[in-house]
């Protein structure tokens, strides 16, 4: 039984709610010719100024190797926005100019800070300055350095903070280096790793859920939790990221972070206030509490996948090792399923199922908690069955929202059971507005100086650690942990149910 969209009533007039545009100061994308620039970054950027959220007095300047005048840019600027069925008005594309130049050279960063200069001069930025690394990773250090012997990174009379994307790190080892060589030029403070993860509306509505409501906190633990099952699924393959991705694998690309990140967000303890100190303190001590993989027997607990070509006729796509980019023998991951235990005294035995990968059937991320059986029936003459367990739903995308089940009576005069799923949209939240993309949130975010939804050095050194004893094992290809091969558009490797106590349980339907 599925019950009708409930009716939702929005009452959010209170000061808290009223979002205010940040201070003067300039945007300087590293890698503006990329994808993320165009895919996320640009449209982000462009959703900030029509909300009026953009500093009234702002400059975005595009840094990267490919040659471009002001104009091209602005052109590329106006494209990416008419993919998405926006046309950007002059007032906004004369805020765009373009830095053309290889990051070795000095001469790249003296010339991006006479234009810092300009932009400070002509549209009032005052020298504030917001730069994102949207660049391959091996690409961080060399501009963090060259950004620092330009002097761009001084904070006397303004600020400069630095974006660094993902993946911080392709190891432990190499993360603690990347860590050390950015110290050297930058503080903590201003250094703003990002996971787009926990920009995301529904992802931060976990931490709203378990802590501005008293009735789920109670229930939030061992004793009435049977089981957590995060799922991210994506549709798409690769793409045009094959340089990238085939060097680094679904548990470098999505599971190291953003799945950790909301795994965190369910099962954290409450900050005392929600400050990025109090909050990210509560992250790494639930990061620290997850039970090591070292020790424990690797076969039962994860899965490693690969796609191979689709075997439905009405769905073709390649297999992964045929994507443009690939090596042919390509033993990386395209999926990860793994068991993992917290080892502290609220999830003492609760199983977290967690699954990522690509060209599985649909786009579709969501965290289900399973709560445990009724401990006693007082129905069994009249319906000797057990009762559905019941499940709240985290829908994180498409269709943000959540759901509830619970065992209702059906109408009529016999005792008969149904299952009542409660479903709640977000789309109806929001009135007809779209939901805010993450990255809107965490530019907004950090043009003013708030470093809570940013991923702290000790959380993303904690997840390496974590998964070192996996990685290890999977590049000596030890016997117990193979790479199982799954068909585009599939469920995934058929092995992945073992983890699930032996096959005796089931993954929800993707
Ligand atoms: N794309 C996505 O969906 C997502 C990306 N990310 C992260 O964002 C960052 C950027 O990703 P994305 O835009 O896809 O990357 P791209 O591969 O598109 O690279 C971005 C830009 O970096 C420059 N570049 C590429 N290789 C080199 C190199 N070896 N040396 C110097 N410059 C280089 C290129 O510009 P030019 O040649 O003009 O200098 C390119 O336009 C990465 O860290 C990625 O992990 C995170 C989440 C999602
Ligand atoms: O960080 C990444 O995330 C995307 C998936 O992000 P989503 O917001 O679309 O769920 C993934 O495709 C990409 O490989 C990874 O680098």
């Amino acid at each position: 039984m599925s019950a009708k969209p409930m009716t939702v009533s929005y009452n959010c007039r209170e000061q808290l709610c009223v979002e205010s545009a940040p201070g003067p100061g300039a945007i300087v994308i590293f890698g503006a010719s990329g994808d993320l620039t165009k895919r996320k970054l640009l449209p982000a950027i462009y959703a900030l100024f029509e909300r009026n959220l953009l500093p009234e007095k702002f400059a975005v300047i595009g840094v990267a190797r490919t040659e471009m005048s002001n104009e091209d840019f602005q052109e590329e600027v106006r494209e990416a926005m008419l993919v998405n069925g926006d046309t950007v008005t002059e007032e906004f594309l004369h805020r765009f100019s373009y830095v053309a130049g290889q990051y070795t050279e000095a001469d790249t960063f003296a010339r991006l800070q006479t234009e810092l200069e300009r932009v400070s001069e002509v549209h009032g930025t005052e020298g504030n300055a917001l730069f994102y690394l949207a660049m391959p990773p091996t690409m961080f250090e060399p501009i963090v350095k060259g950004l620092a012997e330009q002097g761009l990174l001084e904070e006397e009379e303004a600020w400069a903070r630095v974006i660094i994307e993902k993946p911080f790190g392709h190891d432990l080892e190499s993360a603690v280096a990347l860590d050390k060589s950015l110290k050297r030029y930058i503080k903590e403070s201003q250094t703003y790793r990002i996971d787009h993860y926990l920009g995301k509306e529904t992802v931060q509505n976990i931490l709203m859920l378990r802590f501005a409501n008293s009735i789920f906190e109670p229930l939030w633990n061992h004793t009435y939790i049977e089981k957590v099952e995060i799922t991210v699924a994506e549709e798409l393959g690769v793409e045009k990221r094959a340089g990238y991705y085939d060097k680094a694998g679904a548990l470098r690309d999505m599971f190291q972070n953003h799945m950790v990140q909301m795994l965190s967000l369910i099962a954290m303890e409450p900050p005392a206030v929600f400050e990025a100190d109090a909050y990210r303190d509560e992250i790494a001590k639930l990061i620290s509490s997850i039970r090591p993989l070292e020790g424990q027997d690797l076969g039962n607990i994860s899965v490693r996948g690969q796609y191979v070509e689709s075997v439905d006729s009405d769905r073709p796509a390649a297999g992964y090792r045929k994507e443009e980019g690939v090596d042919p023998r390509s033993q990386t991951e395209t999926y990860v399923a793994l068991k993992l235990f917290i080892d502290n005294w609220r999830w003492r035995g609760v199983p977290f199922y967690m699954r990522t990968g690509k060209r599985l059937p649909k786009k579709s991320s969501e965290i289900a908690i399973t709560f445990k059986p009724i401990p006693h029936s007082i129905f069994k003459p009249i319906r000797p069955k057990d009762f559905n367990q019941n499940v709240l739903l985290l829908r994180m995308q498409p269709h943000e929202g959540m759901g509830l089940s619970i065992e209702v009576k059906a109408p009529g005069s016999k005792l008969c059971v149904n299952t009542l799923d409660m479903d709640f949209s977000y789309s109806d939240f929001m009135q007809g507005e779209d939901i805010p993309d993450a990255y809107e949130r965490l530019i907004l975010d950090a043009l003013l100086g708030d470093q809570t939804l940013f991923v702290r050095n000790d959380t993303v050194e904690a997840s390496w650690q974590l998964f070192m004893p996996l990685i290890r094992a999977w590049d000596a290809n030890l016997e117990n942990v193979p790479l199982c091969f799954y068909p585009a558009f599939s469920e995934g490797p058929k092995e992945t149910n073992e983890i699930l106590e032996g096959g005796s349980l089931q993954w929800r339907k993707i």
